[in-house]
């Protein structure tokens, strides 16, 4: 049977209805929900997880698949302004009259298809659902544009059917059973990346990789022990700081995080490990997840 898989950005101001979109559009189908799962790579709102599809709900704009070598994430990252996913979806509110030019730039150069979502149709006219439509035609020229009320159910069918339509054959990304331990470690992982990445200058970021060497759940608290690994000792005192005073600040944000995200306490280890010139190395890369 061929398998269906890919990312779906969704992208829009503050207040356009992306939350409820994604209720309307997956509701008690999700596998994850969280807003605490943001990393610096990617904020995975939620996985749909059927036999013969997987789609990875993602409302990071610079959304970047798991599996890339590590050079293109970083370009990516780097770049930032490049919209990669398989499908995004601009969600706007009908009655904004302000849109947001930079996200447009953004979307008159991805390659993936768009579709532009009119929401709260409810709340307005046929005619300014029409002037909008034209709107939106004149601007981006997205693949399809659909008129929708995301609180009242209007026309969400069509969008998920649309979101199947051009979704790519691919294997699964994430486990299909996507609330396991494996697929825990990896957000866990992830959310230490992200405090590495916000708490340590230029190059430090990108020599850095975190495994998660332990997971322990116990009645009242999880136990985890993670490897912050880097290229060389230099990196190693930086990553440490000043009689561990960096290393703290990182485990202590890390924990919170991770403690909302799995909804229990959590004691967390950290430890500094220098893999001289990993990124050279084929075999760290697989391990690290940027085989191809
Ligand atoms: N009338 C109407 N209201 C809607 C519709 N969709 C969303 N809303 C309302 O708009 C408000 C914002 O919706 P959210 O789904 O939280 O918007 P969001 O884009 O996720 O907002 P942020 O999390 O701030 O980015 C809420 O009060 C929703 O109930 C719609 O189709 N019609």
């Amino acid at each position: 049977m061929s398998h269906k898989a890919g990312f779906v950005s969704i992208i829009g101001k503050p207040n356009a209805g992306k939350s409820t979109l994604m209720n309307a559009l997956v509701g008690e189908k999700m596998s994850i929900v969280t807003s605490k799962a943001q990393t610096t790579r990617h904020r995975i709102i939620g996985i749909v997880n059927e036999p013969d599809y997987q789609i990875v709900f993602s409302d990071t704009p610079g959304v970047i698949k798991p599996a890339y070598t590590l050079q293109e994430s970083m370009m990516n990252f780097v770049q930032g302004s490049i919209i990669d996913a398989d499908i995004i979806l601009l969600v706007t509110d009908i009655n904004e009259r302000y849109d947001e030019h930079d996200v447009i730039e953004k979307l008159r150069k991805t390659e993936s298809p768009v579709a532009v979502l009119i929401n709260k149709i409810d709340k307005s006219t046929e005619v300014e659902v029409k002037s909008k439509i034209v709107h939106w035609q004149e601007t981006i020229n997205p693949k399809v544009i659909f008129a929708i009320s995301a609180l009242h159910g209007h026309n969400i069918a069509a969008v998920m059917q649309f979101i199947l339509n051009n979704l790519p054959e691919h294997p699964p990304y994430y486990e299909k059973d996507a609330l396991t331990d494996k697929s825990e470690r990896f957000f866990v992982s992830e959310i230490i990346r992200e405090k590495v990445f916000k708490l340590y200058e230029k190059e430090i970021p990108y020599s850095t990789e975190v495994i998660v060497t332990a997971f322990k759940e116990e009645e009242h608290i999880t136990r985890i022990s993670a490897e912050i690994i880097v290229e060389r000792d230099s990196q190693k005192n930086i990553i440490i700081g000043k009689a561990g005073s960096m290393i703290k600040k990182v485990g202590t944000y890390a924990r919170e995080d991770i403690e909302g995200f799995l909804q229990k306490k959590v004691f967390l280890e950290l430890f500094v490990k220098v893999i001289p010139d990993w990124r050279k190395k084929d075999n760290y890369l697989k391990r690290f997840g940027y085989e191809q």
